[in-house]
């Protein structure tokens, strides 16, 4: 099944007079704290401005994907959006701060629509995935759907967004493919990790 909250940690970074060393995934590690999930394919993106965003995107069963993002170099903010029909948090959503600076992972379950605005140029952004792609299956919601309420901390930054992503319905006017499983949504913290 794999885990089924949304889970934040900064792997431990070993310091010394050269700079650091992070195991920044490790299967073991991650089942000791219930991040029991596989990967199959591991995704990287680059994106040149401040203010690109990113989705809101999701695949849905039985290629349904958990995804576990860092970033590599610059900033985001990472965006997870409850799309489980019958949740009590359909359409709030939790987000977190990843950059190459503090190291920090954020793990999205299936259920959940998924985005990043870049907070700096030159973003890469990686990122493990419980499933492998497949565009008939994928699906998305507006990034500035009013329902949803999304704080990008954009400032007075014009969003960067592809064609696709400008022409997403909002919540509104949507069916998800994904029904509340019991699980709340909420944001753990794993720390130390
Ligand atoms: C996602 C994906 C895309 N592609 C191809 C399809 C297009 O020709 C090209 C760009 O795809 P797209 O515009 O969907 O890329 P993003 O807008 O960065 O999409 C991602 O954005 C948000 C952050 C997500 O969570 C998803 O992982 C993913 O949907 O890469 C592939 O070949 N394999 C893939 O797994």
């Amino acid at each position: 099944m794999g885990a089924r909250v949304i889970y934040l940690f900064s792997p431990a970074r070993f310091q010394d007079d050269r700079g650091w060393f992070s195991e920044t995934y490790n299967a073991r590690k991650a089942a000791s704290h219930g991040l029991d999930m596989v990967f199959v394919q591991d995704n990287q993106s680059f994106s040149r401005d401040a203010g690109t965003i990113r989705g809101l995107h999701f695949q849905a069963a039985p290629v349904a994907q958990g995804k576990l993002v860092r970033v590599l170099t610059g900033r985001i903010l990472d965006v997870a959006v409850d799309i489980r029909r019958g949740s009590p948090t359909y359409g709030q959503y939790v987000s977190a701060e990843l950059s190459a600076e503090n190291g920090a992972q954020l793990y999205i379950p299936p259920g959940f629509a998924h985005a990043f605005a870049t907070l700096e140029p030159n973003t890469q952004v990686f990122y493990k995935v419980t499933a492998f792609y497949d565009k008939a299956s994928e699906g998305g919601v507006r990034w500035d759907d009013p329902d949803i309420g999304i704080d990008w901390g954009l400032g007075d930054l014009t969003p960067t967004l592809s064609a696709k992503d400008a022409l997403l319905p909002t919540l509104s006017s949507f069916t998800s493919p994904f029904d509340y499983d019991g699980v709340p949504m909420t944001l753990t913290t794993l720390s130390p990790y």
